[in-house]
């Protein structure tokens, strides 16, 4: 396993290390259609991440100023975060379809100096913050940022590489704070599973606001590799999902499970055909059914599930055995981290079979929840075998057991958190968006079956298209109700909670 990394580096110099081993192997390959890939090398990505960031280094901004990039994954988009790092502007990236009310909401929280759109994309209107375009030739700022005094004046490890916003319980997102030296080393200890290597071609089937996006970048650059950014026009369509791949001779391909189910059903063939040598799946559970087919049709791929949470880009990496078993393990956690079960008192948790909340002992810990220190208290607890310490670990809201050989299985979250096509969703804040519209007095999300049903308490009729377009308006997709059954009253359970499992009874 080559590594060429120097111990502590910052995200940057992680991504491009391997321009010194090998300046012109492929760094990035995309589809253009038609046969037809855009290579991209790693000295010319260094020279693009250069040129933007020649751009960015005359606004007189700071180091942890803040840098909005609204762009799919893409080779500029690529250049652009790592160009953020070389300068310590931390990088907050946003799909292109978000809805403008959750944007509008995470600029608000966030404060950035500047929002950067890739060409095409909508951008925002009406705001203190500089804005900015850019394509694979140029950046072009359109307004420049605020002046800032500077009170910086070098980048260390301990500086923020970027800020995720997933969904929080209160309705308004949460900012998932991430170090360069959390980042890197959690990709230091994915590299120690030799997943991939000089050559390979990675897929990556994920938005660029999803963590998920950065850990195929992080895997691809930091093995020599190549990472092939699969457009998510394309991956909803089977044959063309499987004609990217074929046309990048994409060797690894990672994902949620979802990304999997069309290609199953309609093209498996053409998948064998295919020869992949590795899968990576994360995001959710992968069903078991679907996953058994996904083995017959590539018996040779290593099959690789990754479990964890934005908070600590990932926990584990374990190989999914040749025959598929009822339950897969998520454990152990990655080459130098160490997941350990709490129980309800306190106490560790190592007998078989017993079920207690996963903690995690990691040195790529988020720093916190952007200005949220009392959530952060909640998710970053005293490190539960020696309290004394001072060492945090984190606390993941997820249930888990231990096998027979120290093997780890998740038994569900803790609270109502749910993962929609991979997705991290907090039921509460659907629900918070539902009762907002008019006549509606209460009203609970129960997932089933990757179908979200929303139960409505209304005195008046509600029309689900005005429903549905209300959500539209101020969540993602995703988050948006398939199914909408109004009931007298929501069943509690004997605390009072809405019940859950009352509710998915009846869908
Ligand atoms: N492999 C599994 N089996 C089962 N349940 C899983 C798995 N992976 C997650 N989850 C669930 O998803 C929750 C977390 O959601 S999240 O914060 O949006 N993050 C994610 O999903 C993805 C996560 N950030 C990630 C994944 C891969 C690479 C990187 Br880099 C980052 C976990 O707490 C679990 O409940």
């Amino acid at each position: 396993m080559t590594s060429f990394h120097r111990p502590d580096e910052c995200f940057h110099e992680y991504m491009l290390a391997a321009v010194e081993s090998s300046p012109d192997s492929a760094a990035v390959v995309e589809f253009v259609g038609n046969d037809d890939v855009r290579t991209t090398t790693y000295r010319e990505l260094q020279t693009h991440v250069g040129d933007y960031a020649a751009v960015l280094g005359e606004l007189g901004m700071d180091v942890g100023d803040r840098v909005v990039i609204q762009a799919d994954n893409c080779e500029p988009a690529i250049a652009m975060i790592l160009a953020c790092s070389t300068l310590g502007l931390p990088f907050i990236p946003v799909s292109p379809r978000t809805p403008d009310q959750r944007v509008q909401s995470i600029v608000d929280l966030a404060e950035p100096a500047l929002f950067l759109r890739h060409k095409g994309e909508a951008g925002i209107t009406g705001s203190a913050t500089g804005t900015g375009c850019f394509d694979e030739n140029e950046l072009v700022i359109e307004s420049r940022p605020a002046h800032r005094v500077r009170r910086r004046h070098e980048l260390t490890v301990t500086d923020t590489a970027y800020m995720i916003f997933t969904s929080g319980t209160t309705g308004c997102p949460k900012g998932v704070v991430m170090s360069h030296r959390g980042v890197t080393s959690f990709y230091r200890g994915m590299l120690r599973h030799g997943i991939a290597g000089p050559g390979d071609r990675i897929a990556s089937t994920s938005p660029l606001q999803f963590d998920f996006s950065l850990l195929d970048i992080g895997l691809a650059l930091g093995s020599g590799a190549a990472v092939v950014p699969v457009p998510r026009n394309l991956l909803r369509w089977p044959t063309r999902f499987l004609r990217v791949l074929r046309d990048t001779e994409t060797t690894q391909v990672n994902g949620v499970p979802a990304i999997w189910r069309q290609v199953l059903q309609h093209a498996p063939s053409r998948l064998a055909e295919l020869g992949l040598r590795g899968v990576l799946f994360s995001g959710e559970e992968f069903p078991v059914h679907e996953l058994r087919q996904l083995r017959r049709l590539l018996p040779e791929a290593r099959i690789v599930n990754c479990y964890g949470s934005t908070e600590s880009m990932a926990a584990s990496l374990v190989d999914v055995p040749q025959s598929i078993p009822e339950r897969l393990s998520i454990g152990p956690a990655h080459h130098g981290a160490e997941m350990m079960l709490v129980g309800p008192d306190g106490r560790l948790v190592e007998d078989e079979d017993v079920i207690g909340e996963i903690h995690l002992r990691s040195p790529a810990l988020f720093s916190g929840y952007w200005n949220d220190p009392r959530a952060t208290e909640a998710a970053l607890v005293p490190d539960p075998v020696e309290p004394r310490s001072g060492q945090k670990v984190l606390r993941t809201g997820d249930k888990g057991c231990f096998g027979r050989g120290g093997e780890l299985y998740f038994r569900g979250r803790v609270d109502s958190q749910v993962q929609i096509r991979g997705n991290r969703v907090e039921l509460g804040e659907i629900e918070r968006r539902l009762v907002d519209f008019p006549g509606v007095s209460a009203a609970a999300a129960a997932l089933t079956d990757e179908e979200l049903t929303a139960f409505l308490v209304t005195a008046t009729d509600c029309d689900e298209r005005d429903l549905t377009s209300f959500c539209l308006a101020a969540l993602p997709d995703y988050m948006v109700p398939h199914r909408f059954h109004t009931l007298p009253e929501l069943p509690l359970t004997a605390n009072g909670k809405v019940d859950r499992k009352a509710l998915s009874a009846m869908v």
